[in-house]
């Protein structure tokens, strides 16, 4: 059996935690090898050690059964491996093939030739069906248009050993098929893959074996035929996961948000939301259904405040909050699990502790007479950290960086439902989660609404939002198609509403 890597015994720790322990993986040339572990297992430390991002304390590597030293990621690339990262790494104002021959340029006394280097592009586009543009700006094009980009730039550069971090959290159904599809033709042209991801329907559908980690330990290697997504569930969090959501059915109050005809410009400056209405009750989470792009985020941000309503107004509990201060929106009653947890929802450079009270530092106990009360934030932060499980090597104290992603998507759900808001606005609250936490996050977002409060939830997944939901309004091109009792309803029927036709009589 020829293997293309050869990960054996890999150690690697950070202060505090043992990422890797012991850890062994295998991939056999021309697999698609998935790398599945609960969050924080050690994913994406090993991987890094693969790529040169880290050395590791013991362990051997071995690339086409020669052993080797990566010592940082140029040496990968030599050695024939990419790597694909959760964040991107594209310079958004350069074109598609400045972006890729970046830190591949000729040596000294060359001549670069950026004709020469778009027309390979467009060659090896055309070879492996990836569709890209050569002289497209990045600014320009679609998330998983840039994720092709980052699948260029292994390919030119000649890689063999190609490694997916995450690939499909950030994309749309309709382009983790294409993306699937690509990864077959990178196959059946002799590439190697491994893949990270939390979902196990993908793992099914690409992988031909599987690598399960659990806390650092190397829990075993199954061939994904023989085996089930619910076994594989298993071997990752070390316990049987429910997939359905027990819930009861809702007993709706008073209205808490009521959003009336809003309309909304988007980032180009025109409408991407028109004369929208819905309105969210004590004791029901309405899911906002829609294809990516439809609307979703003009809704949320001007909920929140972040964006500016053109006509139409909000009212939060009766009083009107259309053009109020965010600050003072917070205060209100709103609580917001953001989209993008980097830009909006962690001061990644602060520690986990300051990050848990960026709402309250101000306020009693965490202030009094104008100083830090550091024990009662510490206090209070141990509290959220341990009622949702965020695992990070120096607890508290730990920079908010440091964390795996789903560790940092953890500590903000904690955050925002630690303030026990009247209106919790969750988008995508469970991108980037392990089963396990998911099951505990569509838990504690049912308790919120059967303790009366009101749950807005926009997610991609439509799965997520037909099972969590009460009540599903519809978007699409930036209007509301329908709202339908989730109870009444079905993939189908909200499938066709997300594609624009529209249901007689819907509530
Ligand atoms: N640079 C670092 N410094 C300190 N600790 C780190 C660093 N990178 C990772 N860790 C810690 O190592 C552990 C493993 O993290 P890693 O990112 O490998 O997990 P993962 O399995 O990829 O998780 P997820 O599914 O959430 O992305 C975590 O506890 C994390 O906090």
């Amino acid at each position: 059996m020829s293997y293309v890597v050869e990960m054996l015994n890999i150690r690697k720790e950070f202060p505090g935690i043992v990422a890797n322990d012991n850890i062994t993986l295998t991939l056999k040339k021309g697999e698609i090898h998935a790398l599945l572990g609960e969050n924080g297992a050690g994913k994406s430390t090993l991987m890094g050690v693969l790529f040169g991002m880290y050395q590791p304390e013991q362990g051997i590597i071995k690339i086409r059964e020669k052993e080797v030293k990566i010592t940082n990621p140029n040496v990968a690339n030599q050695l024939g491996i990419g790597m694909v990262h959760q964040h991107f790494k594209l310079v958004e104002n350069f074109t598609v093939t400045e972006n890729i021959i970046l830190g591949s340029e000729p040596l000294k006394g060359m001549v670069l030739d950026i004709d020469k280097a778009a027309k390979r592009i467009a060659e090896l586009s055309k070879h492996y069906g990836l569709n890209v543009d050569p002289h497209s700006k990045i600014e320009d094009i679609s998330v998983g248009m840039q994720q092709r980009v980052e699948i260029m730039k292994m390919l030119y550069r000649e890689a063999e050993v190609l490694i997916f971090d995450e690939p499909t959290a950030v994309l749309t159904p309709h382009e983790i098929e294409e993306l699937m599809k690509i990864m077959r033709n990178l196959i059946n042209e002799g590439k190697s893959i491994i893949i990270i991801t939390h979902k196990l329907k993908e793992i099914k559908a690409v992988a031909d074996r599987c690598t399960v980690i659990r806390r650092g330990k190397g829990i075993g290697t199954v061939n994904v035929k023989e085996t089930s997504t619910a076994q594989m569930a298993e071997m990752m969090v070390g316990r049987e996961v429910n997939f359905k959501v027990d819930k009861k059915a809702s007993t709706p109050g008073e209205v808490v948000l009521q959003i009336d005809s809003i309309s909304v410009k988007n980032n180009r400056k025109v409408l991407g939301l028109k004369n929208f209405s819905v309105e969210v009750r004590r004791g029901e989470i309405v899911g906002i259904a829609g294809v990516e792009g439809n609307g979703q985020s003009e809704i949320v941000e001007a909920i929140t405040g972040l964006r500016k309503v053109e006509s139409g107004k909000i009212l939060l509990k009766g009083k009107e909050i259309t053009n109020i201060p965010i600050r003072q929106r917070i205060e209100s009653g709103i609580g917001h699990i953001p989209e993008d947890r980097h830009r909006r929802g962690l001061v990644l450079d602060y520690t986990l502790e300051n990050n848990m009270v960026l709402e309250v530092y101000n306020k009693p106990p965490f202030a009094k007479a104008g100083l830090l009360n550091g024990s009662a934030i510490k206090k209070y932060a141990k509290s959220i950290l341990e009622n949702f499980d965020v695992r990070s090597g120096e607890g508290g104290a730990s920079i908010a960086r440091t964390l795996s992603g789903g560790n940092q998507q953890k500590a903000i759900i904690g955050r925002e439902m630690e303030l026990d808001p009247d209106l919790l606005i969750a988008v995508q609250p469970t991108r980037g989660l392990d089963v396990g936490s998911i099951e505990y996050i569509h838990r504690r977002l049912i308790e919120h609404r059967d303790k009366g409060k009101a749950v807005l939830l926009v997610s991609l997944e439509l799965d997520e939002v037909l099972q969590l939901s009460d009540r599903i309004a519809i978007v699409n091109n930036g209007e509301l198609i329908g709202t339908v009792n989730a109870s009444e309803t079905n993939e189908n029927e909200v499938g066709l509403m997300m594609a624009g036709v529209s249901k007689e009589g819907t509530v």
